[in-house]
């Protein structure tokens, strides 16, 4: 039974969804990182918030660990790189927060339009300073919303519903969508020149990193006012900071922090500075909606091998995860089968999707290819980082897919290019899911993959199949079954022979010297 840690607070919700499909699951929040290195070796999942850091050091113990949910969208607290290069699958709650998170930032923009905070404060203290606190209009103002994606396009239409007029800068964000929202989209610059208020909605990115900081602040309007319900690491705090206390910028409101938990900052304490601790998804209605979702997203992956809102590896549905099953099994034979006969760099992997599998989600099956091609050269591969590897080494993968039927119902096709030359294996399914090869290096051929396998490519001529027999019996050798294929009369022909235990380099040698023999490999599965 696969076993879940929640080690953030999480909806009950969570808890009860793990336990209707059958996850042992366990609560434990608050845990210090060597606490949570300590545990997390027992564990097939890992939900968590914002709060638990899954660093390399933590996901370097996690031996069982395949998958961490994330009840919320941003994953900068999991050293994503690092789960991909184990194998484990990241996967967050996109759209579950949103409307949550932008109200939270027009709220944080109307309590800096009127200094809410402040005037409750007062107020609470009896003080009664009707004089002291004079608000701007939100009416006609523009807001500037940096990054228009799930959470700055709901800000944006609830802003013009405000009567304000939007502008956004977000490099991805095409000119129709901008339209369809009602924002002008414009460069940082311009943002920066025309805005009132800027409210920042990008993920904390390389780009993004320290966006508002002592030059781009310079070059807002003079009266500005800043949110950030995004990521603290957005904004060089020292640097708004200053330009607070110069007169420049009105006001902040902040939700996030370059550092959080945020105990000490030097923005606490300042007047025209709102602050509340990380709140943005903090309503029931969110909290209910991501527990629910990454709980039923992490059971539909460990339970079914089902992949939904992964960062780091291709989607699967639940309805398609049964039917790729077996096809995931032939396509993991066919990589392996092209990595142990490939023996110089791989340039190219194509790999065609032929009548039935075509009409399936194909991507996790090239990501099985490639790890089963990769497997053999190098250690520590999985679907998860084979895709990445392979980018890294600049193998280039194409898929192609042909939905009308060949010579067989269903088929997959493997080519792979080396610096030297083009191989081609297929294998379709049997019966709907016992996987076959039938097609080796352009020769027809029938064979069940089996775990000991010897793959020769001959001359056809007569007498091999005796000698060969000869050569495994003396040595011992039982043959399980023998598969023979030629292109022609006389011409190349393959023979694959499933023996019962693993062949010795000395015999395959042996066999390599035959006369006939071109090739010779020992292949394990
Ligand atoms: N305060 C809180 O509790 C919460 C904070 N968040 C934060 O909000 C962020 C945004 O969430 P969503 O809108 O759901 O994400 P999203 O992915 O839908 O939108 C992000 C947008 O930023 C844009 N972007 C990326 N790089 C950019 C750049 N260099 N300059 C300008 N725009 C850029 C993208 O094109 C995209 O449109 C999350 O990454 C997360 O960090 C999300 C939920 C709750
Ligand atoms: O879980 C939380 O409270 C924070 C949510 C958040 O920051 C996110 O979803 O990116």
């Amino acid at each position: 039974m696969p076993k879940v840690l929640i080690s953030d607070s999480l909806s009950p919700r969570a808890v009860e969804i793990f336990k209707e499909r059958g996850i042992e699951v366990d609560v434990k929040t608050g845990l210090k990182p060597d606490e949570l290195k300590a545990i997390i070796g027992g564990y097939d999942g890992l939900a968590i918030r914002s709060s638990t850091k899954v660093t390399k050091d933590v996901l370097a113990v996690a031996t069982n660990l395949r998958v961490v949910g994330r009840a919320g969208i941003g994953v900068d607290n999991v050293d994503v790189p690092a789960a991909t290069a184990r194998g484990v699958v990241v996967m967050n709650t996109p759209f579950g927060n949103s409307i949550t998170t932008a109200e939270h930032a027009i709220a944080m923009m109307m309590a800096l339009a009127r200094d809410i905070p402040e005037a409750n404060a007062s107020t609470h203290a009896g003080k009664w300073e009707k004089n002291r606190f004079m608000g701007v209009e939100l009416y006609g103002k523009t807001l500037g919303v940096i990054g228009c994606g799930n959470i700055g396009s709901i800000v944006a239409d609830r802003a013009l519903g405000l009567k304000m007029k939007v502008v956004a800068f977000d490099p991805f964000l095409s000119p129709e969508r901008a339209q369809d929202l009602g924002v002008e989209k414009v460069e940082l610059d311009e943002l920066l020149r025309r805005a009132d208020f800027i409210t920042l909605h990008t993920p904390l990115t390389n780009e993004t990193r320290a966006i508002l900081n002592r030059d781009s602040l310079a070059r807002t309007k003079k009266g500005v006012r800043i949110i950030n319900c995004a990521r603290g690491g957005l904004i060089v705090e020292e640097d708004l900071k200053a330009a607070i206390e110069s007169g420049h910028v009105a006001g902040a409101a902040l939700d996030v922090f370059a550092e959080e938990p945020a105990k000490q900052n030097g923005l606490f304490g300042m007047e025209r500075v709102i602050c509340t601790p990380h709140l943005g998804a903090s309503t029931t209605e969110a909290q209910e909606n991501v527990a629910l979702q990454v709980a039923e997203q992490m059971a539909d992956y460990l339970v079914s091998g089902a992949v939904v809102n992964a960062l780091n590896m291709p989607s699967v549905s639940a309805e398609d995860a049964p039917r790729l099953r077996p096809y995931m099994k032939l396509a993991e034979q066919l990589g392996s089968f092209a990595g142990q006969i490939t023996e110089t760099g791989l340039k190219a992997v194509t790999v065609e999707f032929e009548g039935q599998v075509a009409e399936l989600n194909t991507r996790p099956l090239t990501a099985v290819v490639l790890k089963g091609l990769l497997a053999p050269l190098m250690e520590s591969v999985n679907m998860v980082n084979a895709p990445v590897i392979a980018r890294e080494r600049e193998i280039k993968v194409s898929e192609t897919k042909r939905q009308d039927a060949g010579d067989y119902q269903t088929l997959i096709r493997v080519i792979v290019s080396t610096e030297a030359r083009t191989r081609t294996l297929a294998g379709t399914l049997f019966g709907g899911d016992k996987p076959r090869l039938v097609e080796i290096e352009d020769v027809p051929i029938e064979a069940e993959v089996t775990p000991n396998m010897l793959f020769i490519r001959n001359e056809d001529k007569p007498g091999f199949i005796g000698k060969l027999g000869t050569a495994l019996g003396d040595a011992g050798v039982n043959i399980a079954t023998f598969h023979l294929g030629r292109t022609a009369a006389g011409e190349t022909a393959i023979a694959l022979v499933c023996v019962d235990q693993p062949l010795g380099d000395d015999l395959v040698e042996r066999i390599r010297a035959l006369p006939s023999v071109v090739r010779a490999k020992a292949l394990t599965f």
